[in-house]
């Protein structure tokens, strides 16, 4: 089912029990024009999938404000508003956030979907995709029915569809957990996004285990600072969200984190004895990754499939979380085990080749210092990145990411991604200005980005690695609102398959 046919009704409620409700709830409802008295049957946020019944919640953008979408809400049978301004062209009711009260009016509205499977939720500046899919394939292998939330896809035991966001929006969310409901589904595991957070997307949901990853600089052109990023990220947290929390403790926002929380929690690792599970004898090279799993006194070797060391710290958190509502560990591993890709994330692309050829969605640079070094381990030649900078995000991620990619490769092919509505030229200057600034590996820019894969693989020789770094699974590539197929895994194939190798 694609996202626009997602719909489900909800138990018809007249607007003034949703009034009565949102006052009970603590929210200030400035004004309240019930009208006529509507019955809604169902709820929107986005005009252009507005249903006969809905209550259409009307949020305020960066580019627009919902309430100008009113009366094409209403042409398609939109019967109220929920906003923070007034209509003429609905019935409405006004508080003063309402993306705040959207999250927990639709978690009740669809009857507490949340509560009827067990909900993983995984928060953490990088990590989330890879733990929610080894969560949901070890939940699998230990013998439940799930149900997978990610940037990707949204996955039930019926249901695939590609995501619209990292977290989805409240009302998708909560359509899409009644989905889960009626699939019958044991668990579900799912990204949270400090956007999600903060965004109030998740509000009125409830996680069995949340789990923290880490915490470094990003999403600084969304947060005030890494304090309020931190502050969001930390709110999965809190009681009215989460039963029990499974925090990484290897840095220092995590062991913050940890000395914080409320809820009760375990502590892991991927190297510290200390943490609650903990992972020791970590070897990880082009094979995968092996390393012991310490919990509650059992010891268990794990094998990855899984490229990179920082799937150990994936998995371990993985781990964690399923110790957490006592899952069975060994069949959690062998779930484990047996992913031998997630798409995107050093996927390896092979057409017989002399060298490694990897794309990865690495984009700041606390993923980068985790990853090259990796590379670096596994790579007898030169190793030759193509990257760029997304538009529309912190100026300040672009010249570092060029910094830290020219220290550890040979070759920095700086190229376009998705610049939005920035200029593409200044995002390609500010990476190209940072990797010459490390001063030691050859800069070369080439915009287009087809190119600048085929330049990059006309460069690679026998033991070399070739990395398309930044876009991962990705299948589009926006520039001035135009949006072009582009998928860096068969741009790569491609460039690889038109050589005698
Ligand atoms: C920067 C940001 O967070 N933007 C959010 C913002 O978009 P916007 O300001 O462009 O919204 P808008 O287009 O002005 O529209 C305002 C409202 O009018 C509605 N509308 C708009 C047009 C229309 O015809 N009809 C209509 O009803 C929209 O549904 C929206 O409710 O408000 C929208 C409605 O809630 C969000 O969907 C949108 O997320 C955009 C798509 C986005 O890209 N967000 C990213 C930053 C995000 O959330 N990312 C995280 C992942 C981060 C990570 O990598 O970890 C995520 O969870 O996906
Ligand atoms: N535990 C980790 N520590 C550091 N870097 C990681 C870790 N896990 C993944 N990465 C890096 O981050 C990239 C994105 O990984 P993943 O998609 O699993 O994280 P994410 O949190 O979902 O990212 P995003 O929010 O951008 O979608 C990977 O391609 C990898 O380079």
């Amino acid at each position: 089912m694609d996202v626009e046919d997602l719909w489900s009704p909800v138990s018809p409620r007249s607007l003034c029990e949703i009034v009565v409700h949102l006052r009970r709830a603590g929210h200030v409802v400035a004004e309240a024009d019930v009208g006529d008295r509507p019955v809604i049957t169902g709820l929107c946020q986005d005009s252009r999938r507005a249903r006969p019944g809905d209550l259409y919640a009307a949020l305020p953008g960066r580019r627009h404000h919902g309430a100008a979408f009113a009366a094409e809400a209403a042409g398609r049978g939109a019967v109220a508003m929920l906003s923070d301004r007034p209509s003429d062209e609905l019935p409405t009711v006004v508080v003063d956030d309402p993306r705040a009260a959207l999250g927990p009016l639709a978690a009740w509205a669809y009857g507490n979907p949340s509560t009827a499977f067990d909900l993983y939720g995984v928060t953490g500046t990088n990590g989330k995709t890879s733990t929610v899919y080894m969560l949901e394939a070890a939940l699998v292998s230990a013998g439940l029915r799930t149900g997978a939330l990610t940037g990707i896809t949204v996955r039930g035991p019926g249901t695939v569809r590609p995501a619209t966001r990292t977290t989805p929006e409240a009302c998708e969310l909560q359509q899409s957990f009644v989905e889960f409901v009626e699939e019958r589904v044991d668990a579900v595991a799912m990204e949270v996004s400090s956007h999600g957070l903060a965004e109030h997307r998740i509000d009125g949901s409830r996680f069995d285990v949340a789990v923290f990853t880490n915490l470094a600089r990003d999403h600084l052109d969304y947060h005030a600072s890494l304090e309020s990023y931190y502050a969001a990220k930390a709110r999965l947290f809190a009681r009215d969200l989460c039963e029990r929390a499974a925090i990484c403790i290897d840095d220092d926002y995590g062991r913050r984190l940890a000395g914080d929380v409320a809820v009760p929690h375990l502590t892991f690792s991927a190297h510290d004895p200390a943490a609650d599970v903990y992972a020791t004898a970590v070897r990880a090279g082009r094979w995968g990754s092996t390393f012991t799993l310490h919990h509650g006194g059992e010891r268990v070797p794990v094998r990855l499939q899984l490229l990179g060391g920082h799937q150990v710290d994936n998995a371990v958190a993985a781990l964690a979380a399923l110790c957490l509502r006592g899952i069975d560990i060994p069949a959690a591993v062998a779930g484990i085990e047996a992913l031998d890709a997630i798409p995107g994330r050093l996927e390896r692309i092979d057409v017989g080749q002399p060298f490694l050829a990897l794309v990865d969605y690495v984009h700041n640079t606390a993923g980068q210092h985790r990853l090259f070094p990796f590379l670096r381990s596994v790579t007898a030649g030169r190793i030759v990145v193509v990257l760029g900078a997304t538009g529309e995000r912190d100026p300040g991620k672009r010249a570092p990411l060029g910094f830290t990619a020219a220290q550890y490769a040979e070759v920095v092919v700086v190229t376009d991604e998705s610049a939005f509505f920035d200029d593409a030229a200044d995002l390609r200057n500010d990476v190209a200005a940072g990797a010459r600034r490390a001063g030691a590996a050859d800069v070369i820019v080439i915009p287009d980005r087809g190119e600048a894969i085929a330049v990059a693989v006309d460069l690679a020789g026998e033991g070399d690695t070739v990395l398309l770094a930044g876009r991962g699974h990705d299948p589009t590539l926006v520039d001035n609102g135009v949006s072009i197929a582009f998928d860096d895994r068969a741009a790569l194939r491609n460039a690889l398959s038109t050589r005698a190798y």
